[in-house]
Formats: C-alpha cells, structure tokens, sequence
C-alpha cells in the first residue's frame, strides 16, 4: 500500500483533534454506493441500505463489476461516493426559482450533474462544463445516460461564461482539489499529494470562483465543494468573499446523527471517513449578495456563431407531440430544447463550445434520417420506436456492438434490457445492425 504523506500526516494531527482516528480510517476499504435516477425508475438495489441524507443513494454491500452491468449502461443509476450526495440536500434547502439555470463548472465526470438533473426534474437548464476536452466527452456521455433533456455540455474555462452575464441562479464549483479525501479510495492520489500541489491548487480554485463570480445573479447561490481536509482550500477560501460582503454563508442544519464536523468559524461542512460512511468531502453554500448584475458583453468571443436553418421535419420528428420542446435544426442536425428556458441555451450555444445542447435527434433527409443514440436514451423527449428487450447475455452483446439477430418489426428498433433503453439499432431482418456509438462500446472481455 501507497504510503500516506508524512507532511500531510504531520498537518492532520495539527488540524483535527482525533486525527489518529481519521488516519486509521484511510487504510479501511472504502464503502461502495450508487445513487439512482428517478428519471429511469427501477425496483434494482431496493433491499439495499439507504443513505441518509440522499433518498435515492444506496449502500451496496460490495462492489459489483459495472461495466458488465446493462442497467449501468441504460443510466439507471451512477456509483458515486456518499458525501458528494450532500449536493442533493443542499438543493432540498436552499429555494431556487421555478426554472432555475444552473451551471456546474467543474463538472466531469458529471455524478454531481446527475443530482443536479434529478433534482431539476426536467426544469430549468442545467449546464455542465468541463475545461479538459476528453474529460468533457465523458461528461456527456454520463449525461447522455441519464437521459434528461434539459442540459447543456460546455466545454470553456470558467471565464468565458462572464459573456453571458449574471444568468446563473445557481452554481456548482466543486473545485478541481489536493484530493486528500480520495487517499482511500484512490491510493494512486497518495503519491500524486505535494504540499506545492496544494497551494497551487488554491491559487487556481481563487481563481477560478473569482472568473465564475460575475456570471452568478445578485441572491443567486454558490456551493463550493472540495474532495480535501486543506482548509486553505476549504473554509479559508471563502472566507474573503464573506467578510468582503461580496456573499453570505447560507446557514444549514443537519441531524447531530449524521455526524458532520463544522469548518472553523462554522465555514462549511466536513465529511470525515472516521465519524461517517463516505469519503473526504468539504462543502459550504454562498448567497450572492453583490450587485449590480453584470450585463450580457457584446465581446467577439471568435467562435462562428450557430446559424439555426429551416428544415421539414422527418415524418420520425413529427411523431414528437411535446408542448415542452421545440425543434431546431443546426448544422444537418435536429435538436429538441425546452422552451422556457430557449433565449438562454441560444446565448450559450453562441457563446460557448456546446458539447450537447438540449436532445440530438438525428440527421439525414426524409426517409435516410438516422435517429441519434442521445434520443433513444432521453427520458424527457420520448423517441417513439418499437422496443426489443434483450437477456443479459445479449444486452453486453449489443453494448459490445456485436451484430445481433431479433425477432421483431424491421427498421429502427429501441434496444432494451429490463426495458430499459440501451440504443438504437435497425432491424433487417435476418440481423440487426447495431447502432450503439463505437466510443461508449464495452471493451471488457465477457465470460
Ligand atoms: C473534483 S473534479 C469534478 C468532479 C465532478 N464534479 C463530479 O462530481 O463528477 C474537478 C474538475 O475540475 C476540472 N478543472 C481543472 N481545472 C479547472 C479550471 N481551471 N477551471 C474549471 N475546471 C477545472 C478538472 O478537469 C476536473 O474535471
């Protein structure tokens, strides 16, 4: 085993009174959790143990293999510790308009978005961002699985969303961290821990909240987050924008059993591997009160603004009767978007490098038109198609991108397992052809 850092050792007894406790803790396995998508309800996981603070996370008593799991593939649920679950009560405190937009800045691989868009429920926007491009294809492949409609995948740094001005009513920086709370349950993060590390770590994070700042509206909510014991980069990060008056700290409460520690001067909430079933985690919750709002900058940005152009619907588009989303058609492609919070995803799409932007549909004139893997997987614009449900063996088959034999209706079919949508796939007849995108496709041997 990678051994803990002496200097972080020697700082953790400085900083907490049972550190020897805390310390013991990171050489015990990690407990395993899932959280699942009430978008995609499922009775899987039922018998498990709940988390407290989060209704749809759960214990699992060991860890399954996930990649060779279908329902994983289908966006049932996500594995994802259970401090980071926090983000879900934090959104049953705090009071966000009716369609709130929202933005996760450092979003990938996107198991926070996923609270996020559960707790949406289909409204408002959420947009998930990512600075890293490879690290943002993950991101929407994440959300693409989970299926809802109403997001958008950027990938800029956190600067460029000051051209949309103080659109956001709530903010999500869980900031890229020294990452001591994941010595348990990555060892590898052990030996990648320096103390230059983390000062750097918070000259970038100071950063990084001041360049997101203007893009938050006046009441408008921020919680921070970190996955580290470094109160420099926790609770003393913060604490300027409180004492400046730029934010007040949102008072939460939580029951003593859940055993969360205080930040010092009350900043935030720790997690501690020692006191509770989950790793490090640190998060405190900020209410802008700073005006006045910044406004919308007219700044070139250089990106070739997106020209929406007029095209028939396929007679597969016409199908969609949503009162909710309308249809767009933007370099050869359709897109569904929902339309309250329209004016703002076209300003984001001018703006910013758009990753996923609403629903894709699909692509091609009339009869050629080729329905895209993120419809098939959206819960919120439904792709009317007839389903084929496959067995396990053949579902891993399919997400392997095996060409299989069905029997059913010839054309495109939604493939299935547990009746839940894995992809698309177009019947011939005496075999399907498999649509399921080649970069999501199982590289693990199946037995
Ligand atoms: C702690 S991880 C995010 C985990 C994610 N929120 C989740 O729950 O799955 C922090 C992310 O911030 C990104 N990041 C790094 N530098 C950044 C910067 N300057 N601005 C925005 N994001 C950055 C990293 O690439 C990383 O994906």
């Amino acid at each position: 085993m990678v051994q803990l850092p002496e200097r972080f050792v020697n700082r953790i007894r400085e900083q907490i009174p049972d550190a020897s406790a805390l310390l013991s803790s990171l050489n015990q396995p990690s407990p395993v959790s899932i959280r699942l998508n009430p978008l995609k309800p499922d009775s899987v996981f039922d018998s498990e143990d709940r988390i407290a603070w989060c209704p749809m996370g759960r214990y699992l008593q060991k860890r399954p293999v996930f990649t060779l799991d279908p329902l994983f593939h289908a966006g049932v649920y996500y594995p994802q510790e259970a401090g980071s679950m926090f983000v879900d009560e934090v959104l049953r405190t705090i009071e966000l308009p009716d369609s709130p937009v929202c933005l996760d800045l450092c979003a990938a691989p996107g198991g926070k978005s996923t609270v996020l868009l559960s707790h949406l429920s289909g409204k408002g926007l959420l947009v998930a961002n990512e600075i890293i491009r490879n690290r943002a294809l993950v991101l929407r492949e994440n959300l693409i699985k989970w299926g809802a409609g109403n997001c958008i995948v950027t990938n800029n740094e956190a600067a460029d969303f000051s051209q949309l001005g103080s659109v956001f009513d709530f903010v999500l920086l869980d900031a890229p961290c020294s990452g001591e709370g994941m010595f348990r349950k990555d060892e590898q993060s052990r030996g990648e821990w320096s103390e230059e590390n983390a000062e750097h770590c918070v000259v970038r994070q100071r950063e990084i909240l001041e360049d997101i700042w203007p893009s938050v509206r006046s009441g408008g909510y921020v919680l921070y987050s970190t996955c580290t014991y470094n109160k420099e980069e926790n609770e003393e990060q913060i604490r300027e924008w409180i004492e400046e008056g730029r934010a007040e700290l949102v008072q939460l409460q939580f029951p003593d059993e859940w055993n969360l520690t205080t930040g010092t001067g009350e900043l935030g909430w720790y997690c501690y591997p020692h006191k509770m079933k989950t790793e490090g985690f640190y998060f405190v919750v900020l209410k802008k009160t700073e005006s006045p709002e910044v406004g919308l900058s007219g700044k070139k940005t250089g990106k070739k603004k997106m020209r929406e152009e007029k095209r028939d619907h396929p007679e597969l588009i016409k199908g969609i009767v949503h009162s909710e989303y309308s249809i767009h058609y933007y370099r050869e492609q359709f897109y569904a978007f929902p339309t309250v919070v329209l004016e703002t995803g076209k300003l984001i799409l001018d703006k910013l490098r758009c990753l996923k932007w609403g629903v894709r549909l699909g692509g091609g004139e009339g009869k050629k038109f080729i329905p895209d893997h993120e419809w098939g997987m959206a819960v919120h614009v439904p792709a009317d198609f007839p389903k084929i449900n496959l067995d396990e063996k053949t579902a891993l088959r399919y997400l392997k991108g095996e060409a299989i034999q069905i029997d059913g209706p010839k054309g495109w079919v939604l493939v299935s397992f547990k009746e839940k949508v894995l992809g698309f796939g177009k019947n011939l007849g005496n075999r399907m052809n498999n649509y399921y995108p080649k970069e999501y496709r199982i590289r693990m041997k199946i037995e």
